[in-house]
């Protein structure tokens, strides 16, 4: 069966565009995420780095992943935890949850300091 692999540059329907490097022989991935949208009203949308695991594809085919977002426009970071999908047609598709936290100016900010959204298309 095709192994689901993350490398390359994957778009969602956000029209945001994240690009993975080669995974290492642990699993792990680095690259860039540039999103198409943002809550930080103030700041200009850049390039942002990225740093995850899956499980390897030399045993799953079709493996879970996690991973960071960094935001460098924004005191926030996104976490994304997914599933890579391969159909018949060896089409690949990344089902994720991320989970958003921005930085708050005090712990009893903290109950507006997280988003989350179920389940968006990386592909
Ligand atoms: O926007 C970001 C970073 C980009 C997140 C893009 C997401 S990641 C999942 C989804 N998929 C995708 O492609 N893009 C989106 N941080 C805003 C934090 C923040 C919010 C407020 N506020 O809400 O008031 C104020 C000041 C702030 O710094």
């Amino acid at each position: 069966s095709p192994q689901c692999n993350l490398a390359g540059t994957w778009v969602n329907d956000l029209g945001s565009k994240m690009v993975i490097g080669t995974t290492n022989e642990d699993g792990q991935f680095s690259g860039s995420y540039l999103t198409a949208v943002s809550a930080a009203t103030d700041a200009a949308i850049r390039e942002s780095p990225l740093h995850g695991r899956q499980h390897h594809t030399n045993r799953r085919a079709q493996p879970t992943f996690g991973m960071t977002v960094i935001w460098s426009f924004s005191d926030s970071t996104t976490v994304f935890v997914g599933q890579c999908f391969v159909d018949e047609k060896g089409e690949e598709t990344l089902e994720t949850t991320w989970l958003l936290r921005e930085e708050v100016a005090t712990h009893a900010d903290d109950w507006k300091a997280n988003r989350i959204q179920l389940l968006t298309n990386l592909r």
